[in-house]
Formats: structure tokens, sequence, C-alpha cells
């Protein structure tokens, strides 16, 4: 039998570095790191029920007000022990940490930050869906940050345009690693014999025209007008304006969301609703929303706030929630347009005129 010649996940990176003659190789131990840290927790997610802690009773709150399942613990402190000794980063930050990760005073201190939603999806876990991890590289931009003083929450609050690279893994059927370090999207498939994530998937790119939308469809009565409208004409098929069926999915898992539309295309929402007044958000900015944000744009997609691109939030807190809408790029545009469309004010939806058009906040 012969074996498929392909290239690892440390050749590619060696590739890739040629481009960069003077670079140290801080930034491929990093995501050499990350990619151990997700090999670690893809082990932990196989073993299924008969791996360690299953049981969920008790656990904690974390800073977003939600149970920690133990792999959200688990893959936290897997993406600490793999990273923090490496001398390339300057601070963490997590879904699961309430302040930034300060790296021990034994441990020298690198130029780069990392920020991670170890486990996304996580309620999907006991059900044996895919789940996923999902990380973003920025700088440390202040000079002390990558030196002796402690990283701070500000250090963290950068727009998605300031990204270095983003990826995720998802752990389904096959473990897979998706990277992009700004210069196109790469999949990596995990060879359990080898230990190796190869390059599977080179240059991936999301078709410009998809017919398959996802939507937590069970906000819809607190959705705004534009969503509603986008959804509506979906749903209306070839018989609506959009003179074609549409396919609609759910996973409840942005990894695996984005996965699917990376693969086949596509447009995911989670958009601003009035489910609940002090949480018009579901998704974070920073470890959820510009990761993803920066892939899909990457292979050509978008990703919108629903009403401005993604990347260019400015933060303004570590922990800040966001509007989402990704994917095929014709669709996103649309779904902008539907939101900056001033003929929507003159529909009688009281929700919509309640919240106005042209709010300044995402
Ligand atoms: O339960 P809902 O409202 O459908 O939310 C699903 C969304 O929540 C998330 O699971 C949030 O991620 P975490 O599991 O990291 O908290 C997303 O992956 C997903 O898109
Ligand atoms: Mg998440
Ligand atoms: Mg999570």
């Amino acid at each position: 039998m012969t074996m498929p010649c392909r290239t690892t996940l440390t050749q590619f990176l060696i590739e890739e570095r040629r481009h960069f003659p003077h670079a140290s190789g801080d930034f491929n131990s990093l995501i050499l790191n990350v990619a151990l840290a997700c090999k670690a927790i893809a082990r932990q997610v196989a073993l299924g029920a008969l791996g360690a802690c299953r049981d969920n009773a008790g656990g904690a709150l974390n800073v977003q007000g939600e149970t920690q399942q133990p792999m959200d613990v688990i893959g936290n402190q897997a993406f600490i022990d793999f990273s923090e000794w490496s001398g390339n980063l300057a601070g963490m930050a997590s879904e699961e940490m309430a302040t930034p990760y300060q790296i021990p005073d034994c441990h020298p201190r690198g130029k780069y930050l990392l920020v991670f939603d170890p486990l996304d999806g996580s309620s999907n876990i006991d059900v044996n869906v895919a789940v996923g991890s999902i990380f973003s590289v920025l700088r440390a931009t202040r000079e002390e940050t990558a030196g002796e003083a402690a990283v701070t929450e500000q250090d963290f609050l950068q727009p998605g345009t300031e990204q270095v690279a983003a990826g995720y893994a998802v752990y389904g059927p096959a473990t897979m690693l998706v990277l992009t370090v700004g210069n196109g999207v790469n999949g990596f498939t995990l060879d359990p014999n080898l230990g190796e994530f190869m390059l599977t998937h080179p240059a991936l790119t999301v078709p410009a025209a998809t017919s398959e939308f996802a939507i937590n469809a069970s906000n819809s009565r607190f959705w705004e007008g534009p969503v509603k409208r986008y959804v509506d004409e979906c749903l209306a098929g070839r018989s609506g304006v959009r003179g074609k069926d549409f396919n609609m999915r759910w996973i409840a898992s942005l990894v695996a969301e984005a996965h699917r539309i990376l693969m086949r295309g596509g447009v995911f929402l989670y958009p601003c609703d009035h489910k609940n007044p002090d949480l018009r958000w579901r998704l974070r900015l920073l470890y959820e929303a510009n990761p993803i944000g920066f892939i899909i744009e990457q292979a050509g997609g978008r990703a919108s706030t629903g009403r401005q691109p993604v990347l260019k939030v400015q933060p303004s807190a570590l922990h800040q929630r966001v509007g989402l809408v990704f994917g095929s790029r014709e669709e996103v545009d649309r779904i902008e347009g539907y939101h900056h469309d001033v003929q929507m004010a003159d529909l009688p939806s009281p929700l919509f005129h309640e919240h106005g058009l042209f709010r300044a906040s995402a």
C-alpha cells in the first residue's frame, strides 16, 4: 500500500516562514503549542463517557454566568499548560477566565497574546455532537507588555483586523485544525497513527453563493425586522422573492457551523435579538466572532455584525458579545443591505421602530 505524501503542520509552518527570513520562530512554536493542546483536548473528547470527570454536577459558573462543563475546564488548562512555558506569549485570555492570564515569573514572556474559547459548543458534548476549540493570536503592542509588566485587559482590546493568526480545531468524526496566518486558509486532518496534523484541505474557499442558512429559529419572535425579512424570504423558497428553495441547519456549535460553511458554503446568523434585554448578543467578539470572521474572510467569504464588518469593531471589554453573520459573500451582503435599507423603517414592526435602524452599537 502506498502512503500519500502529505505536508505536516510543522512542515507547512516552516515553508510559510521562509517568506519571512528574519522571523524568530516564536510564531511557529506558538501555533504548534496550540495544536498540541488541541490534540490533547481531542483525546479527552474522544473518550466520551469513558473520560475523566464527566460529571457536570456542581460545575462552577464562568464569567458569562454559564455552568462550566468538565471539558471547558480541562480544555482551558490544556491551552495554558502547552503554551505558557514557551517564551512567545505576553499573556492569554479565555472564555473560561474572567481576567487575563499572567505568564508566571518562572517562564519568559514573549510578544504575542493568545485568546481562546477552549471548548466551543460544550452543551453538545453529552450528546456526542461535534465540538471544537477556537483561537486568535494578537501582538502585544505595548513595549512593556512583552517585557516585565503584567498584561491588562486593555492589551487584548484590538479589532479583529489586527489578528496575526486565527484558527479552530473541530472534534468530529475526524479531528481537524483549520488555520489562517493572514495568507488564505488551510485545513489539516489529525492522523491518529502519526499524531500529526496533515495538510488535507489547502487553500479553502467559501463559495460566493449558497442556498443554505443556519440560525436558531426558536429565537424568531425576538429577531429584528431585517433578520425576520431575510429568513422569511429564505423559507418562502422558490415561490418567494428569492426564487429558489433554501435548506436550513442548526448544530448549536459555532465551530461545526463554520466548518460546514468552509466546506460547502452557507450563511450563519446569530444576530442581535430581544429575548433578554440585558443580553442582546450571544457570541463573544474576541474569541468567537473575530477568529471565525478572520478565517471566513481569508477564505473569500464575509463576516459582519449584521450592520458592519465584524473585524472592524473596536472591542471595549474582554468578554464583549456581538451580533455575527458570516459565510457566503452574497448572502452576508444581502443581510447587511436589509439592515441598512431605509425602506424597512416603514414596516409595521414595533420591535423595529423601538430599536431604530442606525444604532451605533453592533
Ligand atoms: O444554544 P444556542 O442559543 O443555539 O447557542 C449556540 C451557540 O452557543 C455556543 O455554543 C457558544 O459557545 P460555548 O459552548 O463556547 O459557550 C456557540 O458555539 C453556538 O453557536
Ligand atoms: Mg463558544
Ligand atoms: Mg466555550
